[in-house]
């Protein structure tokens, strides 16, 4: 009998992740980012399955064209907003994804960033690069210590604790955070009022989308320093570049923006308080072998009717 088909959407996954299912399915690796539109399409119809990340997006229109052989996308990623979920839904697809794998090591990015942004790390590698080291001011390249701050996590899922976790040791004055599940301490107002640094750890849904909006931004403190390792749209870019050239807040660290990857004619490349990382949160070489053989799994786990390691419930 012959073994039903699975897609794979990039050329990069690691050979423990292919094995698992190529003892499953019959496994064709394409390059969702080499092909158009229309091939892709193609090349989904018929299959059972789509291997994918965050960087390929499950519209309707591929879904629909999947098929009814269509069971599983299983996206390489905590984040799932690049897949129609109402679509996935009427379709009868399962959707799995790798929830708390990589929350230590996209943890570890976010203390990194704000690091790098809060005490100017690439500013001043630059000035030393390019011969402009000032060794007679002692304020010059001066940033702001995290310790004694008031620091304020939006989001506090499985990612936000592990970074609460090791801010634990930075003897900051006070955390603020605020949640979906349990009654936050403070609004969403308050915090981006009140804190020093501001981490966004959300995942972006309906409700979250521009969560840090322009009348947030406008409260913030002036030596206030925002950093994003969520997705883009979370933040009003627009409002942001426009706060950041009129000096009205300290600096910014992402990992995520909007569109990705930054076209280089964005302002934010050539801005001196901004740290721009290009969506590297979970890039560690273990953390991401392990995200591929869960997705295997995930998807493994439809063909044999099971439960999936995480599964979006639709
Ligand atoms: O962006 C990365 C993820 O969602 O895992």
């Amino acid at each position: 009998m012959s073994k039903p088909q699975l897609l794979v959407a990039m050329s990069s996954v690691p050979d423990l992740a292919i094995d698992l299912l190529r003892e499953r399915f019959e496994v064709e690796v394409f390059d969702f980012k080499q092909a158009s539109k229309e091939e892709i399409l193609n090349k989904v119809h018929g299959k059972f399955g789509i291997f994918c990340s965050p960087w390929h997006e499950i519209d309707e229109e591929l879904i629909k064209n999947a098929g009814s052989s269509l069971k599983v996308i299983g996206t390489m990623s905590v984040g799932y907003d690049h897949v129609d979920l109402i679509a996935m839904k009427k379709y009868g697809v399962r959707l799995g994804h790798t929830s708390n794998i990589s929350s230590e090591v996209i943890a570890e990015t976010t203390i990194g960033l704000l690091i790098a942004t809060a005490r100017r790390f690439f500013e001043a590698n630059h000035a030393l690069i390019t011969g402009e080291w000032k060794d007679s001011d002692i304020f010059w390249m001066c940033g702001r210590s995290i310790r004694n701050s008031i620091v304020g996590i939006v989001g506090c899922g499985n990612i936000g604790i592990s970074i609460a976790k090791k801010l634990n040791s930075f003897n900051i004055s006070q955390l603020l955070y605020t949640s979906r599940g349990e009654k936050p301490e403070v609004t969403i107002d308050e915090l981006v009022e009140q804190s020093d640094f501001i981490i966004v750890s959300v995942a972006l849904n309906e409700d979250t989308k521009y969560i840090i909006n322009r009348k947030r931004i406008a409260k913030m403190k002036s030596h206030a320093v925002l950093v994003n390792i969520g997705r883009g749209e979370l933040i009003d870019q627009d409002a942001l570049i426009e706060a950041l050239r009129e000096n009205r807040i300290g600096g910014v660290g992402l990992d995520v923006m909007t569109p990705e990857p930054l076209p280089l004619d964005n302002p934010l490349i050539k801005m001196t308080n901004v740290v721009l990382l290009p969506h590297i949160g979970s890039s560690s070489i273990e953390t991401r072998t392990e995200m591929a053989v869960v997705t295997a799994k995930n998807i493994i786990a439809v063909l044999d009717n099971s439960a999936m390691t995480k599964e979006v419930q639709l």
